[in-house]
């Protein structure tokens, strides 16, 4: 049987040189893959109690919404600067590659509610710190965060040491 790394592809240099990029295409192109995936991150919120899923544009989306689905939570938007119609809260970031700014509507999470944050990847961790500040701006409270795969060599998680944090795949170097 295949493992969750199996199904991901690497393509070095992708976007710029130096950057190993992990490609989710690879995933979600095998209907096991894709299965795979998502009962794995799934199996991270074991024992976990939340009222809402976040997931960070736009890999974020595809994981995120149908673990909410399977899990019978609401799923809400961290969107790139521009996209969302409502009034907003916004944060800039930095990434592996350039810089950025995710917006959340102001109503999309309520004080006082449990966030599970999901996004297919971490590197730097600049984008989760990003969105995990707009939940606790809205009110919300980070009870977990869960992405597919890790690139621990990048020190991401150091920027989330108050968090629980899990993943379904480390990768060693980035
Ligand atoms: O830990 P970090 O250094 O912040 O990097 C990780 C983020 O980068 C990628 O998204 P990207 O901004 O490339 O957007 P995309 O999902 O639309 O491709 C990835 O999906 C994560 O959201
Ligand atoms: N190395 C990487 N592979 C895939 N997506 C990424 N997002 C940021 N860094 C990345």
């Amino acid at each position: 049987m295949k493992k969750m790394e199996d199904y991901v592809r690497t393509i070095p240099d992708f976007p710029e040189p130096g950057i190993m990029f992990r490609d989710v295409t690879s995933v979600l192109q095998d209907p096991d893959g894709l299965k795979l995936a998502i009962d794995s991150m799934i199996k991270l919120l074991d024992g976990v109690e939340f009222d809402v899923i976040a997931g960070a544009e736009s890999r974020g989306f595809i994981f995120g919404a149908p673990i909410a689905y399977a899990m019978g939570k609401s799923f809400v938007l961290i969107r790139k600067k521009g996209k969302l119609p409502c009034e907003t809260v916004s944060a800039k970031y930095d990434l592996e590659y350039g810089s950025a700014e995710i917006e959340m509507h102001k109503d999309s999470v309520k004080p006082g509610q449990k966030v599970v944050l999901v996004d297919d990847l971490i590197a730097t961790g600049g984008t989760i710190e990003a969105a995990a500040k707009l939940v606790e701006e809205l009110g919300g409270e980070v009870v977990k965060i869960i992405f597919l795969m890790e690139l621990a060599g990048l020190k991401g998680r150091d920027k989330l040491a108050k968090y629980d944090v899990a993943s379904v795949i480390t990768y060693d170097g980035k």
